[in-house]
């Protein structure tokens, strides 16, 4: 830190700023664009790259006034990614640092992580990108095809573990603490230091204009404060002179950073995580808590958290105006919903949602909810098909029932 203090915050705008839309290497890549602030020391050479990063932020004019009554309402969709979640800029750090050390001949015989799907197929990408072996720790039935299939095919080690994620991190950090096999998890600060970016890349996107609150889904806890160092690496080299305040939002499922902040950080207790939809962060003993208390003490932060009803409505409600976005996000959406109707978030606030995956790798819990096939939820917002004969009236029965005053008379 105290040696990019020798250049100001104009220095560090121009510099960042100009390599916007540039495609040298590694400059083209959203993390890598900010390789100082990121791991100034790496040979380019070294460096494992999908030219990750640079996400659209999205402003959600029809969600935002629709919905909340605001007009000042972005989502940062980290999702739209290599491997479709935001992973990937915390993944291309670490995995060039192995490639580096491989290169030094140091005994590292792979690269490891537990996972609930994003981490893993981040993982096994940039390493086979690499040609280093992956192994990967997920919990049995827990985890969508779509994210099981990414490790899979990208030739990791795949284990399915009869426990949950939290039984698969015990055991990942067990084994790394006897074989020379990298932990691959956001315990490791290169992750953090590469998720960082997107925060950096936030107000980059405003033209340096800081947003009065982001919101971020939390699951185990490394993705809050890395978007707290990135905030806070802009305020103190200068680039902006104040810092949003930080939302995590969890699943009521998997909610112990939510009881410990209702207990006003009394107690931290570890839950058992229960089945969630957003399945990424059915985590009840976050690595990073300490981490997580650590930002959203000094961002005046809050945490809320959404109930499985709450999250489905949420993301079926944003998948209506066009965005198709994962559960996890619709968990963060909730937590806004609520903050906007208690009043703590303005009509007027600048908010930035982070939207951390795709909508593609959670297609099961959308089918099922457009089909009204879950269990004791109204999905009140389904809009499932509609089953018709194959004839030209039956069609056009249904499509004049459809259009009502808008069809045409004859
Ligand atoms: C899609 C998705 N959203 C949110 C999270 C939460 O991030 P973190 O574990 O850093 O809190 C994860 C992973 O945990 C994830 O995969
Ligand atoms: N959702 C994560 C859980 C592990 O988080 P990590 O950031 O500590 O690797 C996943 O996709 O595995």
């Amino acid at each position: 830190m105290e040696a990019l203090k020798k250049f100001d915050g104009a220095y560090w705008r121009e510099l960042f700023d100009s390599r916007v839309g540039k495609t040298t290497w590694p400059y083209g890549s959203g993390v890598w664009s900010k390789k100082e602030w990121v791991l100034p020391e790496i040979d380019p050479d070294d460096i494992v790259s999908a030219f990750e990063g640079n996400s659209n932020l999205f402003w959600a004019e029809r969600f935002g006034k629709q919905f909340l009554g605001m007009n000042d309402l972005w989502v940062k969709h980290c999702g739209i990614s290599h491997t479709g979640s935001f992973k990937d800029l915390g993944m291309t750090v670490l995995v060039s640092q192995v490639n580096r050390l491989r290169k030094l001949k140091r005994p590292v015989v792979g690269v490891g992580c537990a996972s609930t799907g994003d981490t893993s197929a981040a993982l096994s990408a940039y390493c086979a990108a690499a040609g280093i072996p992956s192994i990967v720790f997920l919990p049995a039935n827990k985890i969508s095809i779509a994210q099981l299939v990414q490790p899979i095919a990208n030739g990791a080690f795949v284990l399915s573990i009869d426990t949950d994620f939290d039984g698969c991190m015990k055991l990942i950090r067990e084994v790394t603490a006897e074989l020379p096999i990298y932990l691959a998890n956001s315990l490791n600060s290169l992750r953090l230091e590469g998720q960082k970016t997107a925060a950096i890349e936030i107000l980059q996107q405003f033209d340096w204009e800081v947003p009065d609150w982001v919101i971020v889904p939390g699951g185990n806890l490394g993705n809050i404060y890395a978007f707290y160092k990135g905030f806070k690496m802009c305020q103190e080299l200068g680039l902006v002179d104040r810092i949003p305040r930080l939302v995590c939002a969890q699943a009521a499922n998997a909610n112990p950073l939510y009881l410990y902040f209702k207990s006003e950080w009394n107690e931290f207790k570890a839950v058992k995580a229960n089945t969630t939809f957003a399945s990424a962060i059915q985590i009840g003993d976050p690595v990073s808590i300490d981490r997580a208390v650590y930002a959203l003490k000094n961002s005046n932060g809050i945490v809320e958290e959404a109930t499985e009803e709450e999250l489905m409505d949420a993301m079926a409600q944003a998948d209506s105006t066009g965005m198709f976005i994962c559960p996890h996000t619709g968990v963060a959406l909730t937590a806004l919903m609520k903050l906007r109707k208690s009043g703590v978030i303005g009509a007027g606030d600048r908010t930035v949602v982070v939207s951390t995956a795709h909508g593609l790798k959670f297609t099961q819990s959308k089918v099922d909810y457009h089909s009204k096939e879950i269990p004791d939820m109204a999905c009140q917002f389904a809009n499932p098909p509609m089953q018709v004969k194959a004839d030209f009236g039956s069609v056009m029965d249904v499509l004049m029932k459809y259009l009502g005053d808008k069809a045409p008379k004859h």
